[in-house]
């Protein structure tokens, strides 16, 4: 019995994993990339691989919040006339103290004199001469932002997993963090196979494509965050698979395209073995990309994806992008999946969960689906901007039905 165990856990792996099992299994093995520090603009976009602290108070002393006049409260009885002995502008380093029964004039963001308590602003005041003749009473607010009101020396600004917008440069940058640690950019190696495949710029001859994947697979590499790095095409000969394979092994990542669907040219499993990459999963219920495999060699994730263009992409949206996410130290490895309400008809094959680019749209605050990829017949072109999720036990939706859909681009068309 326990002689089996290993023969059974073997087999597991070269049995068809759901998607949620092959997302697990693949995450659970991969962790972040290093830390690398990078100038504070190039971290845009980027996740922050350690927790920063501010280096000192913000703002640094007291300062005050309005153009005006500083006074001590303490003086300021209703109608009393000031003299106005100091100018005090932002960028003065140490104010002289305010003397007795006397006002300093101060612009926003310049220090609050010694003895100060309070600004008045330039619209409550009466200026005569070289005084001021205050409100009755002086009341409400004293306008002015205490050393350290808006971050402590010490404190934590942004912890590590933080996505880096505009508003955490902004941040940073008050903190005069010129220099920002951030997870290293994963490099992904590009390699398609077959030798069907014409280069970009060259129009194909009679059985021949242009090797569409590579540029395909390149963006959606970038997009994600990642540095994308396109192989030569490996011709099918088993030489030059093992040869781009081992090349690509290099990498933090490893995509292949196509000869994955057992033809009698159909290289890259048999390479990878050779290579010594340990499979994890062979096949994947879904509907188009279930030939998708994926297995590591080191810490360097391999997926061999079917070469089918829309299989192609697919496969990595579902597959590869979490993982690179994960890579970049992301918290977040899956795009938000909402209910859509069709409005054209769908089908499935029942066995496989169905992946169907759709074009939707947001109308009264609900996402509808308008237009949808088939898989048999001719499309007109569109731009897919969301994935329908069709169970797998079912084969026919209409019009009306509610389906699960992942939402790729970040803002849909909204309709009134
Ligand atoms: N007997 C079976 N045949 C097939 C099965 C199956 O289960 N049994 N599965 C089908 C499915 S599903 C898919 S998807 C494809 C995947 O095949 P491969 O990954 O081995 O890829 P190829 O056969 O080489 O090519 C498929 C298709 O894609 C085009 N292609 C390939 N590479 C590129 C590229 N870099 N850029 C653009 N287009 C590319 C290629 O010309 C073919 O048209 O297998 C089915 N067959
Ligand atoms: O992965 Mo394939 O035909 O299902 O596109």
């Amino acid at each position: 019995m326990l002689a089996i165990l290993p023969l059974l856990n073997k087999d597991l792996k070269l049995t068809m994993a759901t998607l949620e099992e092959a997302t697990t299994i693949i995450l659970d093995r991969i962790g972040t990339t290093g830390c690398e520090r990078v100038p504070l603009l190039d971290a845009l976009g980027r996740t922050l691989a350690e927790d920063l602290a501010a280096p000192y108070d913000l703002p640094g002393c007291d300062t005050s919040a309005m153009d005006g006049f500083a006074v001590r409260s303490a003086e300021a009885s209703p109608g009393v006339r000031l003299a106005v002995r100091a100018f005090i502008p932002a960028g003065t380093t140490a104010p002289a103290p305010l003397e007795p029964n006397s006002a300093a004039r101060i612009m926003t963001g310049a220090p609050i004199p010694p003895g100060a308590d309070t600004v008045v602003p330039f619209e409550e005041v009466r200026e005569e001469a070289d005084t001021v003749i205050l409100p009755s009473p002086v009341t409400g607010e004293s306008h002015i932002r205490l050393r350290g009101a808006e971050i402590a020396s010490g404190a934590t600004i942004l912890r590590r997993g933080t996505e880096i917008g505009v508003h955490q440069v902004s941040l940073l940058a008050s903190c005069s963090h010129a220099v920002v640690p951030v997870y290293r950019r994963p490099r992904v190696a590009i390699l398609c196979t077959g030798d069907e495949l014409v280069e970009l710029g060259t129009a194909p001859g009679a059985g021949q494509v242009v090797n569409s994947n590579a540029f395909a697979l390149a963006a959606a590499v970038k997009e994600a965050g990642a540095l994308p790095e396109i192989l030569d095409i490996a011709r099918d000969s088993r030489e030059k698979h093992l040869a781009l394979l081992a090349q690509g092994l290099k990498a933090d990542v490893l995509i292949t395209s196509a000869g994955v669907c057992g033809g009698d040219r159909d290289l890259v499993r048999g390479a990878l073995s050779e290579l010594g990459v340990e499979p994890l999963f062979w096949k994947v219920a879904i509907r188009p990309g279930g030939p998708s495999a994926c297995g590591v060699k080191g810490n360097t994730p391999v997926f061999s994806l079917p070469g089918t263009p829309s299989a192609t992409l697919i496969g990595f949206e579902l597959l590869v992008r979490p993982v690179l996410l994960k890579m970049l130290g992301r918290q977040t490895f899956f795009r938000r999946r909402i209910a859509a309400t069709l409005e054209v008809p769908l089908r499935n094959r029942p066995g496989a969960l169905g992946v169907v680019a759709v074009q939707a749209r947001f109308s009264a605050g609900k996402l509808i689906i308008e237009k949808a990829r088939s898989r048999s017949g001719r499309n007109e072109p569109f731009t897919p901007n969301a994935l329908a999720l069709l169970p797998k036990e079912r084969s026919d939706f209409a019009p009306g039905d509610q389906v699960e859909a992942l939402l790729l681009a970040p803002s849909l068309a909204m309709e009134e």
